[in-house]
């Protein structure tokens, strides 16, 4: 049996206008609400948590830290916090912005206190069904993908695990897609893993690793005398996932002949052994990843358009290295972590000049390359990591503003996000680095300590 108790559903409000406190505070109590004011949006975020039970309504215009950035880390510290924003009169676009990065409502001032009471109130219906999914990811095992290697803070990869956790509610097979080493395998095992399949077996097979003669019989089994060879009845993978997630890595290098008979399966969820004429009724759920565009693919005739079709329900795309350059230096630092852990050697610190080169480098082989890097660097090999020429043809202005960012980048996770440190290390006043930072869309949140 359950001892958890519902926790307390407090509303925090934040304004800076002492009038407004009042009267928010008042209607909310007046309607049973629990709420909490703050002047100051600092002290609000102290009490934002995971799994914090309530929600927030901010003031946008503020002096110090707007409402803006502290919807940023309220979602930082928990991505399906709902927001509310109260923004100006007429202050649509604003208000559609903030949607767009997040925000869960908003409130346009004046507002009637119906308004706030029912906005807040559908807020928290929300804040509820979210954490009543988690309460029940967690008996199931699942864990959240937040937990998972899928790390990154830069836009798109906070994105990605906000998909990952809204598809793993859902049943639906997946499509990943991604360049070689961008981490799809991890993408899907945290997919797995947030899912209410988590305790399930998760069987990973590579397309491209088997043989095409023996492909069918490992991912459906044979019957004993199937071929000859077949001593005895065996189990394909599909059977040995049952009731758990099915993995199929490389997909674009499945066989025609066999993407007809994958086909089939997926449609009905069954699968025949190989000389056998009972199929097997299966519940599994499959997520399929490609190196390779494979509506290209299709036109190229190497795959078959129906497969395509019958796989495309949800697609999720795994950026490269060079898609969330800001991402590398801590990823690096993390590696290095853990490369030294693997060797059972001591960390080494990560010079501020390797940083920066390792952040200006192109990384065609995406995380798994660095990683090597990372393991060389950690038992003392020759790194070799002259910052390499860019494609040709790429205009300049397009390679020192690449440059530009990843050494902000770079400085600023070696600093732990503090802008004073950066503007300094950098020879820029306080207000270029700002500049560059909205130019490039960094913001120091994404460099600051993990706590
Ligand atoms: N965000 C991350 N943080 C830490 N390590 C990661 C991350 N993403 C990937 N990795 C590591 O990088 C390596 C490559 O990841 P993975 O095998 O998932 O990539 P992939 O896209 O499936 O590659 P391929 O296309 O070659 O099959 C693995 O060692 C994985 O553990």
């Amino acid at each position: 049996m359950s001892t958890e108790t519902a926790p307390t559903e407090t509303i925090l409000f934040v304004d800076d206008e002492d009038h407004l406190r009042l009267a928010a505070a008042q209607t909310l109590q007046l309607d049973g609400l629990e709420a909490r004011c703050f002047a100051d949006p600092a002290e609000a975020l102290t009490h934002i948590a995971r799994d914090f039970a309530g929600v927030l309504v901010t003031d946008i215009r503020m002096p110090g830290m707007d409402g803006q950035e502290l919807m940023r880390r309220a979602l930082e510290i928990d991505p399906e916090f709902p927001v509310i924003l109260v923004t100006g009169h007429g202050d649509i676009e604003l208000a559609v912005n903030s949607m767009r990065d997040g925000a869960y409502d908003f409130l346009e001032k004046p507002f009637a206190p119906a308004r706030l009471i029912s906005g807040v109130r559908r807020a928290l219906d929300k804040r509820r069904l979210t954490m009543e999914n988690r309460r029940l990811r967690r008996q199931v095992g699942a864990r959240d993908v937040t937990e998972s290697r899928l790390t990154g803070r830069s836009d798109v990869m906070v994105r990605l695990r906000e998909r990952i956790r809204a598809i793993a509610a859902t049943e639906a097979d997946v499509l990943i897609e991604g360049a070689t080493g961008t981490g799809k395998e991890v993408a899907a095992r945290a997919l797995a893993r947030a899912s209410a399949r988590a305790k399930m077996p998760f069987v990973h097979i590579n397309c491209a690793a088997l043989p095409p003669e023996w492909i069918e019989s490992e991912l459906f089994g044979h019957e004993a005398g199937a071929f000859p060879g077949a001593l005895r009845t065996r189990f394909g993978k599909f059977e040995f996932a049952k009731g758990g997630t099915i993995f199929l890595d490389e997909i674009e290098s499945m066989p025609q002949a066999m993407q007809a008979k994958l086909l089939v399966a997926i449609q009905n969820r069954t699968i025949t052994r190989l000389g056998s004429n009972d199929p097997v009724q299966l519940d599994i759920r499959i997520i399929a990843a490609s190196k390779r565009n494979l509506e290209e693919e299709v036109r190229e005739g190497r795959f078959r358009a129906d497969l395509l079709y019958r796989l495309n329900v949800v697609r999720l795309y795994v950026p490269t290295l060079a898609e969330r350059r800001e991402d590398i230096p801590r990823l690096f630092v993390t590696l290095v972590g853990e490369a030294a852990a693997r060797y059972k050697l001591a960390t080494p610190e990560v010079p501020h000049h390797l940083l920066t080169a390792v952040a200006a480098r192109d990384w065609p082989g995406n995380v798994r390359e660095l990683r090597n890097m990372a393991d060389r660097f950690v038992l003392g090999l020759d790194l070799d990591i002259a910052p390499e020429g860019r494609a040709e043809g790429q205009a300049l202005a397009n390679q020192i503003a690449a440059h530009e960012k990843a050494l902000i980048a770079a400085s600023l996770a070696a600093h732990g996000g503090s802008l004073k440190e950066t503007y300094e290390a950098l020879g820029l006043s306080r207000k270029t680095l700002y500049e560059k930072m909205q130019k490039h869309g960094l913001s120091r949140a994404q460099f600051m300590p993990e706590k």
